[in-house]
């Protein structure tokens, strides 16, 4: 389906029964992300699946205020709303997981549970935000100069992602054609909207959370087990969860034992 929000159209995927749960990809992803998931996680929640704002079919705006990671939250509170849905289990991945953790931050009585997949709550110094906003920026000027095909090329080859290499060829291709389906403009004002660096800090929030949170990071993924090993320590309930044999991007890495553990926790 496709909803209003704003002025900006969505398009949000529905599927199951049960208590819902707000599923949310990550950059240059799309609502394919959750797909294999759906037979699953269906039969215990009515999965809520959206394009995010410039990604997939949802709209690409020009104003880089509606990328805002802030203004997208509030995007999905109109989502639910206008859906007839009022408390959400959010599942995110990657920037999904940064969006996750700002809805739940504030919208705290619209989130029952919140699992965050290898992701942060922004960057702690306003002079690590900084450089971050002048490489993401860097990459958007790129993404529009040279087109998707190139940056796929070149997302895809980055260090965070080496252990996708192991993945079947299938695999991997059904993931490249989903980024190549995506608009060049959208990831460009979505990187320089609701990059990493151009987020809120939420790490002087994250003590304030009393939903229970699941972490979970790949093995692999060492820069994001850091992260995670120092939110744990911030959050009142917090599990963290490694899965061996896996890097970044756990659901397409090691997808059975991430669909067990979803469901295990949400249980
Ligand atoms: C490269 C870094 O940051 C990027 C990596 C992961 C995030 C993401 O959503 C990637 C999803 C995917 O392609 O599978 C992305 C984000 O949070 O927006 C980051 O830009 C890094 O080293 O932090």
């Amino acid at each position: 389906m496709n909803v209003e929000i704003d002025g900006i159209r969505y398009h949000v995927e529905k599927y199951g029964e049960g208590f819902p749960l707000l599923l949310l990809h990550g950059f240059t992803g799309d609502s394919s992300t959750w797909t294999p998931f759906c037979p699953i996680w269906g039969k215990h929640s009515t999965l809520i699946i959206p394009d995010i704002i410039g990604h997939g079919k949802s709209e690409s705006p020009e104003k880089l205020n509606h990328y805002q990671i802030d203004s997208v939250a509030n995007d999905l509170k109109g989502i639910l709303d206008e859906i007839g849905i009022n408390q959400v289990d959010v599942l995110g991945y990657s920037m999904g997981g940064r969006l996750a953790l700002t809805f739940a931050l504030l919208f705290p009585e619209r989130v029952r549970k919140l699992i965050l997949e290898s992701t942060s709550p922004g960057l702690l110094t306003e002079e690590e935000r900084e450089v971050r906003r002048m490489k993401d920026g860097e990459l958007a000027k790129c993404i529009l100069k040279d087109g998707i095909r190139s940056f796929v090329d070149y997302w895809e080859a980055i260090p965070l992602f080496s252990t996708m290499s192991r993945l079947p060829a299938a695999a991997k291709e059904t993931i490249r054609i989903q980024r190549l389906n995506n608009s060049p403009k959208g990831l460009a004002n979505s990187l320089v909207g609701m990059g990493t660096g151009s987020q809120t800090s939420w790490w002087w929030n994250l003590s304030q959370i009393t939903n229970e949170v699941l972490l979970l990071t790949g093995e692999e993924d060492i820069k994001f087990c850091e992260i995670a090993k120092k939110m744990q320590k911030e959050l009142q309930n917090g599990t963290w969860i490694t899965i061996k044999n896996s890097g970044h991007a756990i659901h397409v890495e090691e997808t059975e034992k991430f669909g067990t553990i979803v469901s295990d926790f949400l249980s």
